[in-house]
């Protein structure tokens, strides 16, 4: 029988020790750190420093070496992607996973009716008004409404970061994992995304890997930083800006 999820547990997520290595290195180590619901939490490192490894091990993409990972006080450690994301977890990639061919109103709809991965381009799904009106909800949080009809290919590459955050919130998940959201955008459409992601659900925990400092400290109330797989520091915003051991790392200009 399926076990479910309890979305009142103070923690959405609790991560203790985890490590990852590929051969003899340590991508990851050590790593702890808690992220309660509604949070807003920004994952800050320079490359290399072990984020999408972090990430990689909490959906459940890679096994980790070390450590456990609880959802809503569950250890889900072992626990294969698909239940993490029945348990209320979604991601979104560094480099987008979407099909040219669709509009934004069926690929909305295919994240709708829980169609993912390959299926999605030969899927025939049964359109409901229920289902519409679901997927323009979504389009409407994302701010890509305006585009309901237009194919994905021709989306500008901030209106594409921005679907995929319309798809991660089909089915009302708890937390989101956010990949670098801002990659690849230009300046003018960098406060879009950050207006964006301050508007997201509140109930929904958020944590964001993100290399722009200021759209990472704008959308968030807590930071963590990595370096070397290592948690160098977590704080406020604040206190993580004033950080001396941020600033040589990460400020000082080692980021890339
Ligand atoms: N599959 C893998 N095999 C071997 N080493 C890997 C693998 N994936 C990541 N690494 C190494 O682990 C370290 C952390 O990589 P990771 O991509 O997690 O860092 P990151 O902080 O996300 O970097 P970036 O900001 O550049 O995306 C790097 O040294 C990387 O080369």
């Amino acid at each position: 029988m399926p076990v479910r999820p309890d979305h009142t547990h103070p923690n959405a997520l609790e991560v203790r020790g985890i490590g990852r290595r590929f051969g003899g290195f340590w991508a990851v180590q050590d790593v702890s750190l808690t992220v309660r619901p509604g949070e807003r939490r920004a994952i800050l490192g320079p490359n290399g420093a072990g984020k999408t490894s972090l990430f990689n091990v909490l959906t459940g993409d890679l096994a980790p070496s070390a450590g456990t990972i609880c959802l809503f006080g569950q250890d889900v450690t072992r626990t294969p992607i698909h239940k993490r994301i029945r348990r209320g977890l979604r991601r979104t990639y560094q480099h987008a996973h979407l099909f040219d061919g669709l509009t934004v109103r069926d690929t909305l709809l295919l994240a709708v009716a829980g169609v993912q991965g390959s299926w999605a381009q030969i899927w025939p799904v049964r359109q409901s008004d229920a289902r519409r009106a679901e997927a323009e909800r979504l389009a409407e949080v994302a701010g890509v409404e305006g585009l309901l009809d237009r194919e994905v290919a021709n989306l500008s590459h901030g209106q594409r970061r921005q679907l995929e955050i319309g798809i991660a919130l089909a089915e009302n998940p708890q937390i989101l994992l956010l990949d670098e959201p801002a990659a690849g955008l230009s300046p003018a459409e960098r406060p879009k995304l950050s207006a964006l992601l301050k508007a997201l659900p509140t109930d929904v925990a958020v944590v964001l890997i993100e290399h722009d400092m200021e759209i990472a400290l704008q959308t968030s109330e807590s930071v963590s930083v990595l370096y070397n797989g290592r948690m160098l520091a977590e704080g406020t915003p604040e206190a993580i800006m004033q950080n001396e051991k941020v600033h040589q790392v990460y400020i000082g200009g080692a980021h890339g």
